[in-house]
């Protein structure tokens, strides 16, 4: 019910942070998710570019590649029905081009698309979350559908959520959908919350 405008006011408050606060956040949050042993002994982590005031993972992306690292970015399908998101190889030398909504993707040839199941980690992006782990996106229902068959207790990939503290809130004020995807762990610069 409250889901639209918890999302327009989170989005505001994002967008409206300065510089100073994007980057000691964006090095608060890279620190504590390096430090996570199943993303220290992970070979291929899916990340996202940051945009809309999301939490920069610029930092994050160079310091996994400076660990050898290898990673992959979300891609939207030239299929304007499909909202499953593709995962393509991004290196230092990779082209970056905008998409439909201007967020960077890797300009990619099928050989740099990962299967998703090949994926050890997959950092998601949000809008809010709660104390149940549920997430609020920008309301395009990618992620929703692209990981909508992980399931707990297998032993493939795992989501972690990743975004500012301030983009928890009282779970009263997000109403679960049928298709939302739970996250069993989200990382902020002040917090790792495990949901399962
Ligand atoms: N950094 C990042 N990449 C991401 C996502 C994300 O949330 N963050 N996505 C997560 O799923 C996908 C893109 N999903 C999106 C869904 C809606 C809008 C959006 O701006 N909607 C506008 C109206 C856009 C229009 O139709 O022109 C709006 O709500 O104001 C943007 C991205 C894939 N890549
Ligand atoms: N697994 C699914 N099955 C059917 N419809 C889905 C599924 N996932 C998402 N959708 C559709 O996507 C739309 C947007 O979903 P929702 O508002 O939950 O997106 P979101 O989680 O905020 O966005 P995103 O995942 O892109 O960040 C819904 O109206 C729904 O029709």
């Amino acid at each position: 019910m409250f889901n639209n405008i918890v999302r327009a006011y989170i989005r505001m408050i994002r967008c409206s942070l300065t510089f100073q606060e994007q980057f000691v956040a964006s090095q608060l949050i890279t620190n504590r998710i390096i430090t996570i042993k199943r993303v220290f002994n992970s070979k291929r982590i899916a990340v996202f570019f940051s945009f809309d005031g999301e939490i920069s993972t610029t930092f994050l992306i160079r310091t996994l590649l400076s660990m050898r690292k290898k990673i992959y970015l979300p891609v939207l399908s030239t299929n304007l029905k499909s909202k499953c998101l593709l995962f393509a190889q991004y290196t230092l030398s990779t082209s970056l081009i905008f998409n439909r909504f201007n967020i960077y993707e890797p300009q990619y040839s099928m050989d740099a698309v990962i299967p998703i199941e090949d994926l050890d980690v997959v950092f998601v992006p949000l809008v809010a979350f709660d104390s149940r782990g549920y997430r609020l996106g920008m309301g395009g229902g990618f992620y929703d559908s692209t990981l909508k068959h992980w399931k707990k207790n297998q032993d493939h990939y795992i989501p972690i959520g990743i975004g500012y503290d301030f983009q928890k809130v009282p779970h009263e004020l997000l109403s679960v959908k049928k298709w939302d995807i739970f996250l069993p762990e989200i990382i902020t610069p002040s917090n790792h919350f495990v949901f399962r």
